[in-house]
Order: C-alpha cells, then structure tokens, then sequence
C-alpha cells in the first residue's frame, strides 16, 4: 500500500490554522480535509468527482435461515438499483454520482439498467459456484482471486480523476457472512459479532448464532486469507480488490457499515495500511460494527442507527467529505479576510 503523503498533510494543517475560525473549531471535519490532503498529496484535496460501486452476490448460507428475506430479494433488489427506485439510486441521484452495479454472483440472470447515471456488468465469476460457509468453502482459491479482480477492474474502469470511491453491497445473508468472517478476524465469538440484519426474530437470532459458531469451529486458526476465501462471498472479495486497487491509484475510499468495514478489515490483514485510506462513513446499528471498528481505530463520521447497506451509509456521509473540502478550499484566511488574528492587537 502507498505512504500518504505527511508533508501534503503539514501543508493542509498550517491552512487550517490560517483559516477564519478558531483552531480547531471545524471538529472531524479539519481531520477529513487533512486526510484527504495526505491522500492525495495536495494541500487542497477534493472529494469530488466520486463515483459509487456495488457489487452484489447471492449465499448458500442463507439455506439455514438466516435472513428474513428469501434470497430471490438480492437480484430484485439489482434491478431496483437500475430502474432508480432503491435507497442508495435515490442517494446517487441527490448527489449527482455514478451508481455502477457489479454482479459478482446472483443466481437469476438480471435485466441490463434503464436510468442515465446508473450502469450494470455482470462479472464471469458470478458463474462460479459458491459454498455454504457453514460446512465447506465459500469460495475456491481460483474463484477468490478473480473476484478479488472482478472489483480491482472496476476502479481501472473508472475514470482516472475520481477522487473518492463509495462502496457498498448487496447480498441477502450478508451480515451472516460479514459476522463469520469478523469472528475469525477479531478472534471473538459468534455472539459477539451477529446481529439482526434486516430484522430476525430470536429464533433467526440463535440460527446466526450457530452458524457462525460452525464456521469458526471450522476454520479457527485460519490465515486472513483463508478466513475471507472460506467465509467471505464473492462480494467482499470484490469490495477488497475494489479498495485495494482504489488505494494503489491514490484514491480514497469512503466505506459504508457493518459488511463493507469487515471486507476492509480482511483488506487491512492482508495488505497492512490500507486503512490509512480509508474513510469511515458511520457506526451502523448491526451489532458486530463496533468491534470492526474499533480493531480498525475507525471513528466513523456519523451515527444515525442505519443498518441498510448498500453503500447508503456512505452516500449519506458524502455530503460531509464534500463540506470538509469546500471549507479548507473556500474560507479566506486571516490575513486574506483583514480579519484580526488571536494575539494580534
Ligand atoms: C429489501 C432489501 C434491500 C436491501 N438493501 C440492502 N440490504 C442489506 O440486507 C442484506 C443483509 O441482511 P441479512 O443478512 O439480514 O440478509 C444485504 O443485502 C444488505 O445489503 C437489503 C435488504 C433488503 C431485504
Ligand atoms: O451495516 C450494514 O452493512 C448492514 C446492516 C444490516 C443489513 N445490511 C447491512
């Protein structure tokens, strides 16, 4: 993973202590702009032009139960994205940024998109078969690393002055294996890491519970690597070839909740300082997020109990980046303004 750029973030710092306000008195949003400056080696970083990517996946866990929803939701929910009508299109849409949908590994054939902003490929590995985490594999060693690729030519897609990249997913059972994997990363107990999700009931509850407790009988002990090939989907691993390429190109990555962290945590394990890249959107509701975020030393720039996914929490804090960069860019400094500063007359 590449440095951040220390002498970019002085640079940014010393703006900021210029700037017409008290020191300080902008709170997370001078640390954003100073990261970012780090980031991407200018003392006057942008967030803008950003550009969303979700990949999507469906799970053979999801055979135990362990969603409410039937897993017919997650292809639906794609052809949601493409006519416009889902959380994160809306979001998109608000605030003018491409929506790319990646199908990594849903079962029924999809319906190419319909709405300008919004553009859909479906990856060959989707073909692929994928494993119940419970009892074998998710996914093959070959079918690891071309999803890993699948994402990583995404960010090559994209056009090379995009400046932040939004990730999200989109598989029903997700927080399922989003929790075997973060029990293997963190080493804590299936209790510990699941949550509801979109919404189980107690029995559903303890059905989590089992199964990640299965997984982790399985594969305690595993390498990160082979914690994410063997619990992860197809998605995560496209979430971590998107980051780690976004990361290689200078791009930051603004990072949604619970699913989309613990791809990122997997990334981190495997290629140490890549969080330094990262931006934490928010603490979302699933029970599991603070303990990624806390193994990440994330502080996450909202908490507003969202438990979406989808790249909606993210979407929601875009907003915020682009604030933190408008000021450091657009307030006058003291001298600029003939504003008297602190211990001057
Ligand atoms: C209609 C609908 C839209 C969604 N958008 C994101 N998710 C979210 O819910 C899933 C994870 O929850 P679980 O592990 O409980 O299945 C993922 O697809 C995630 O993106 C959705 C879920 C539903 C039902
Ligand atoms: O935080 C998340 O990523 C999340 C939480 C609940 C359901 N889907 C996603």
């Amino acid at each position: 993973m590449p440095a951040p750029d220390l002498a970019a973030a002085e640079r940014a710092r010393q703006r900021q202590s210029r700037l017409t306000k008290p020191p300080g008195s902008l709170g997370v949003l001078e640390e954003v702009a100073v990261k970012l400056a780090a980031l991407q080696g200018t003392p006057l970083p942008r967030s803008r032009p950003a550009s969303a990517l979700l990949f999507a996946s469906d799970h053979a866990v999801t055979r135990h139960g362990v969603s409410p929803y039937p897993p017919a939701v997650t292809g639906a929910m794609v052809e949601n994205f493409l006519r416009g009508g889902a959380a994160s299109s809306v979001l998109c849409r608000h605030l003018g940024v491409p929506l790319r949908v990646v199908d990594v590994g849903v079962m029924r054939p999809l319906s190419p998109p319909a709405v300008e902003g919004v553009s859909f490929r479906r990856d060959p590995v989707a073909d692929e078969p994928g494993g119940d985490l419970r009892v074998e594999d998710a996914m093959s060693e070959a079918t690891f690393q071309r999803a890993l690729a699948a994402g990583a030519a995404e960010v090559d897609a994209l056009p090379d002055e995009v400046r932040l990249v939004v990730l999200g997913e989109m598989g029903i059972g997700n927080t399922t294996v989003a929790a075997a994997v973060a029990a293997l990363l963190l080493g804590r107990e299936a209790e510990e890491v699941v949550g509801r999700g979109t919404g189980v009931d107690e029995a559903g509850l303890a059905r989590k519970v089992e199964v990640v407790r299965d997984a982790v009988r399985r594969l305690r002990g595993a390498s990160p690597e082979h914690a994410v090939r063997s619990a992860g989907g197809r998605d995560i691993a496209a979430l971590m070839g998107a980051a780690g390429r976004a990361i290689e190109r200078r791009k930051a990555v603004l990072v949604d909740g619970f699913i989309v962290s613990v791809a990122m945590l997997a990334l981190e394990r495997m290629a140490p300082g890549a969080r330094e890249w990262m931006l934490f959107a928010h603490r979302s509701a699933e029970a599991g997020h603070r303990h990624v975020l806390e193994s990440l030393g994330a502080r996450p720039l909202l908490e507003l109990g969202l438990r979406l996914g989808e790249g909606s929490g993210a979407l929601t804090a875009l907003p915020l980046v682009d604030a933190a960069c408008a000021l450091h860019a657009g307030m006058a400094t003291f001298e600029e303004a003939g504003v008297p500063d602190k211990g001057r007359g």
